[in-house]
């Protein structure tokens, strides 16, 4: 489906003519911790083959409106959702859908990277064999050097296969839980703080490979480095006490951004 870059909902509006396909539509998406409001109305188009970050002051509901697009809240007991995540014709929000289904499709990298206690090789094939997605043998060997190698780890690790996830380094290690989520092929990479406990080289490493990674695949990150957001984004959404304030594209959101709220936060003024 290509669609014409439009405003995709009332607070939102592009100001570039380019074209792109959807990857997920957002549209009134309320969200409550028990009786605590946390999203009021988020309307968001994601676009496919894109990077677009989540930028905002702290609890203003970017890691909650993550979790809805694969419905990770939904493992917290007193979260009620409501409105629409379209992804290829489906509302994601509905209990028709198969939320094992809906993970493997919209996977996920956090903030701490979380290898399983396994061997590197395992952190990569455990899921494509439990999905069904290969049979063990040569198939199963190629996957996880093909992971590897998307995952820009490979070189560092085919002789050490065997080890522990856990004895690689901070930045190897989230790397390792890149490849294995690239393993059970996603279409869209959710990003919760990728590089907020990493270093300044391995976290641009990490950014080098996002910028390879979009080529194959959709990804959302939430960011507290706005020179991140501006060197990795394509789009960027400022979200504010669980609203979007402004989405656009990023070059035009941090030279000329529309809203001053949003200018005061991209300036440091705030937050
Ligand atoms: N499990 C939870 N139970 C109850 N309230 C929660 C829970 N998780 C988040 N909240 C609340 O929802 C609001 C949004 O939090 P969220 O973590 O989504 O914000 P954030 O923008 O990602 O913050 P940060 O940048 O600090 O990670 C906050 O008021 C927070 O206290």
């Amino acid at each position: 489906m290509t669609t014409k870059l439009a405003s995709p909902g009332a607070p939102v509006t592009f100001n570039q003519e380019t074209t792109h396909d959807l990857e997920l539509t957002v549209r009134d998406l309320k969200l409550w911790y028990g009786d605590k409001q946390a999203l009021h109305g988020i309307d968001l188009d994601v676009y496919q083959n894109n990077i677009t970050a989540l930028i905002g002051p702290s609890g203003c509901g970017k890691s909650t409106f993550l979790r809805c697009l694969n419905r990770m809240n939904d493992l917290i007991p007193s979260v009620r959702a409501e409105g629409e995540i379209m992804m290829e014709g489906k509302n994601v929000l509905s209990k028709h859908v198969d939320e094992v289904a809906l993970r493997k499709k919209v996977g996920m990298v956090f903030q701490k990277p979380n290898p399983f206690p396994k061997s590197i090789y395992e952190n990569i094939a455990y899921a494509p064999r439990m999905h069904d997605i290969v049979s063990k043998g040569s198939e199963q060997d190629e996957l996880v050097e093909r992971s590897l190698r998307a995952a820009g780890l490979w070189d560092e690790v085919k002789d050490q296969l065997d080890k522990p996830g856990t004895s690689l380094s901070g930045g190897q290690q989230q790397r390792l839980c890149i490849a294995r989520t690239i393993a059970v092929q996603p279409s869209v990479i959710l990003m919760d703080e990728p590089t907020s406990a990493l270093d300044p080289i391995s976290t641009a490493t990490i950014e080098e490979l996002m910028h390879e990674l979009k080529q194959e695949f959709t990804i959302v990150v939430v960011t507290h480095n706005m020179q991140q957001a501006a060197r990795v984004a394509d789009y960027t959404a400022f979200f504010h006490l669980g609203k979007v304030i402004e989405y656009n594209d990023t070059a035009t959101m941090f030279s000329t951004p529309e809203k001053q709220q949003t200018e005061d936060y991209i300036t440091g003024r705030y937050g």
